[in-house]
């Protein structure tokens, strides 16, 4: 029998372990929780650690879903606001080795839902971030805070993310020339967030330098380029929130935004208790109203124009309720509820025109509720199977009528979920932000992704592991060497 050589055992267990160890070492993670109006997501990235200035490509490692409703629906029970984000936030210490969580930052942003929680209730919304606080300083990461996100930083962090994912923001310069062709305004990609209770549009624009209300612009250098961001987010202008402006109407009872055959009973409390819609509050009697459903796509469009105030404008353009907005440019993506609607409206293709979007919409909103029902149950909550033809209608009315896109700029809009598996969203940028990722000035060398950077780590431990081996060979015959008996 050969006879196996005693050094091949152990030489591999430790190169193996080194190679491991050197991948897993080299890795930084971040972890950002996205505290929505609807839901509180969790994110975690990682990026190669190796790179002395910073510039590693960052990605989306995992997502997790915190189960229930959004923090802000904790007002009763703060306490439950933190419990309820204890099961992905396990998920993230079995996702990120060990021994990196005390290095790994930890952040929690909330938006819209706290926003109005702040407006109505200052003091439930300290006792919510007080208990999320506790809950995130108990685990075993790097805390960083809990902390309300402005909605222009919303914006902004959204802008970031989208243009960062797809490589919009890069200038690479090679042997003392800069590599120019991809970046500044001419490639920015605009972004369109809608939310439960708040949307945003973030775009760059030759003809907004910031002078014109200020307040709607944001200042970026990166990678050696100056940007002057237009920003807004309007508040209440999120999906869920304008279906209770749309519902606070005189259309309420009997709702074109509904398909025919809805009929639910509903609390006016449902409708009224935001302060985007407390004003409007009716003088009734009844706790209860029945919400009936019309189906009817025109009058619907109608009822949401409603929503909007075109009125008045104190600037030399505005999108809608006298908010300043300079004229639209580039392209656009259009994620979180956008995607989520168009997606199942099956309406995401943007090449289709506008007209035969609209005649499908107005098909699928004329389609009685028992045969949605029967087709979708299983598979949709019935929740959101309610809302998709307000929703759509609503998506729609808000881009052509608020925001002033036409039918040829339609186009330009692009629904995304997610770019190179990591989603769309302000969380990438406001880690990226944070963490100081996005260098002011720009990098010699293109950003490495993770995947590359582990290909090159990976080839560099082979090679020397074969080096390691070819110095052993060469020692070999002389350790083998039988004692000449003269
Ligand atoms: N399959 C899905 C999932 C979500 N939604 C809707 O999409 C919105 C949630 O979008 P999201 O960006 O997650 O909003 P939040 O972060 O919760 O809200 P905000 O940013 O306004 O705080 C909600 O209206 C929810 O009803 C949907 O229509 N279909």
């Amino acid at each position: 029998m050969k006879e196996k050589n005693p050094w091949h055992r152990p030489v591999t267990i430790i190169i193996t372990v080194i190679g491991v160890i050197a991948i897993v070492t080299l890795v930084t993670y971040g972890i950002v929780l996205d505290a929505g109006s609807s839901h509180t997501s969790l994110y975690i990235y990682q990026w190669p650690a190796e790179k002395d200035n910073n510039t590693g490509r960052v990605e989306q490692k995992h997502h997790c879903q915190v189960a229930g409703k959004g923090i802000s629906s904790y007002t009763a029970t703060p306490y439950k606001a933190g419990e309820s984000l204890i099961s992905c936030l396990k998920e993230a210490k079995e996702n990120i080795p060990q021994k990196m969580h005390p290095e790994t930052p930890l952040y929690l942003g909330a938006t819209a839902g706290m926003r109005l929680l702040k407006l109505e209730n200052s003091s439930a919304s300290d006792e919510v971030f007080k208990a999320v606080e506790k809950t995130l300083r108990g685990f075993p990461f790097s805390y960083q805070g809990a902390r309300l996100l402005a909605g222009q930083e919303e914006g902004a962090f959204g802008w970031v993310t989208v243009n960062y994912l797809d490589d919009r923001l890069t200038q690479v310069s090679m042997g003392g020339f800069k590599y120019t062709s991809v970046h500044g305004n001419e490639s920015a990609k605009g972004a369109l967030d809608l939310g439960g209770a708040s949307t945003q549009i973030s775009f760059v624009s030759d003809e907004y330098n910031g002078s014109e209300s200020p307040d709607n612009a944001v200042s970026f250098r990166l990678y050696g380029y100056d940007y002057t961001l237009y920003t807004h987010s309007f508040l209440c202008y999120g999906k869920d929130q304008a279906l209770r402006l749309a519902l606070s109407g005189p259309t309420a009872i009997m709702d074109p935004c509904f398909h025919k055959g809805y009929n639910e009973t509903k609390h006016y409390a449902a409708v009224y208790d935001s302060p985007c819609v407390s004003d409007q509050k009716p003088q009734i009697v009844s706790e209860t109203f029945i919400h009936l459903g019309g189906g009817n796509f025109t009058q619907c469009q109608e009822v949401i124009k409603s929503v909007f105030n075109f009125t008045s404008c104190r600037y030399s353009r505005c999108s809608f309720n006298g908010i300043f907005q300079p004229p639209l440019q580039g392209q656009f993506g259009a994620f979180s509820a956008y995607f989520f609607v168009m997606n199942f409206l099956n309406l995401t293709d943007t090449s289709v025109p506008l007209k035969t979007v609209m005649q499908k919409l107005s098909d699928y909103c004329a389609t009685p509720w028992t045969q949605v029902c029967a087709y979708f149950k299983h598979d949709i909550p019935l929740k959101y199977l309610a809302e998709y033809c307000f929703s759509g209608t609503y998506i729609l009315t808000l881009m052509m009528e608020g925001y002033n896109f036409t039918s040829e700029t339609y186009s330009s809009i692009k629904y995304i979920q997610k770019i190179k598996n990591s989603d769309a969203g302000w969380t990438l940028g406001y880690m990226l932000n944070l963490t100081n990722m996005i260098p002011a000035e720009a990098p010699d060398s293109p950003p490495l992704t993770y995947t590359s950077y582990v290909s090159v780590v990976t080839v560099m431990a082979i090679l020397l592991f074969v080096i390691f081996i070819l110095i052993l060979y060469s020692l070999w015959p002389k350790c083998n060497t039988e004692p000449k008996i003269i």
